[in-house]
């Protein structure tokens, strides 16, 4: 069944600065879209906002029901923020089991954690913590999913395999990504947009980051 998440009139103020005005995203389950910008542009706060972990004025609907805290509702949106969320002394067995995501197929993806399952994730490289964090977000039972910065920390061939399940998800689910690795972003992602003075830009070509000054010219 196909879904809509659909986010208009976002309005963010610190103080007398504006971080986002109307930004609108429609994203719908098998979209991937991608969000790009400068370093404090307010692309963490905008998923943030969405989630409704932080207060700005905004109107989120899915489905055209209307959320001011959809983090409440895990079965409609799954969030990963920028920094670690699972505590270092959870079992991996423990987080895979909360979030209802199978072990073992990740251990096949990812044959470095085979017979690791009773590890906690302290004992893990901070690569490795932020690997599993980012599998059991993206393989949840979840109708959306917001991933902030999804690639940074992860290596290049983990990340490729991290590609390809965000593809295969994105058959069941509509995602929002941001991460400085454009080139990934633009790979996996249609629309990409860049978050720029506070409003979303459409991003159809490398030139258009040029012209947007996210990349050097
Ligand atoms: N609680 C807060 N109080 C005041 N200003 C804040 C607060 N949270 C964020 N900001 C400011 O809002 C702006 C946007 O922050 P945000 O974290 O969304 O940036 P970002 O686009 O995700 O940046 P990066 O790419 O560096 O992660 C930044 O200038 C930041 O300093």
């Amino acid at each position: 069944m196909k879904h809509a998440l659909e986010i208009s009139s976002v309005r963010l103020l610190f103080g007398e600065r504006l971080i986002l005005s109307d930004v609108y995203l429609k994203i719908e389950t098998g979209n991937i879209m991608g969000l790009l910008g400068q370093n404090g542009c307010g692309k963490s706060c905008l998923m943030r906002g969405i989630y409704g972990t932080l207060a700005c004025e905004k109107s989120v609907s899915i489905d055209d029901i209307y959320f001011l805290d959809v983090y409440k509702h895990p079965q409609l949106v799954r969030y990963l923020p920028q920094h670690n969320f699972i505590p270092k002394w959870l079992s991996l067995k423990h987080i895979f089991r909360d979030f209802r995501v199978d072990f073992t197929g990740f251990a096949e993806l990812f044959p470095e954690f085979r017979g690791r399952e009773k590890a906690k994730t302290g004992e893990l490289s901070g690569g490795m913590h932020r690997l599993v964090e980012l599998y059991i977000i993206l393989k949840s039972d979840s109708q959306f999913i917001l991933l902030d910065e999804p690639f940074t920390h992860i290596s290049p061939v983990h990340n490729d395999i991290i590609e390809n399940t965000i593809l295969s998800e994105a058959e069941n689910k509509g995602f929002l990504i941001t991460d400085h690795m454009y080139r990934r972003i633009r790979k996996v992602s249609d629309p990409v947009y860049l978050l720029s003075n506070g409003k979303t830009h459409l991003v159809k070509e490398e030139e258009d980051l040029r012209v947007l000054r996210y990349v050097p010219r």
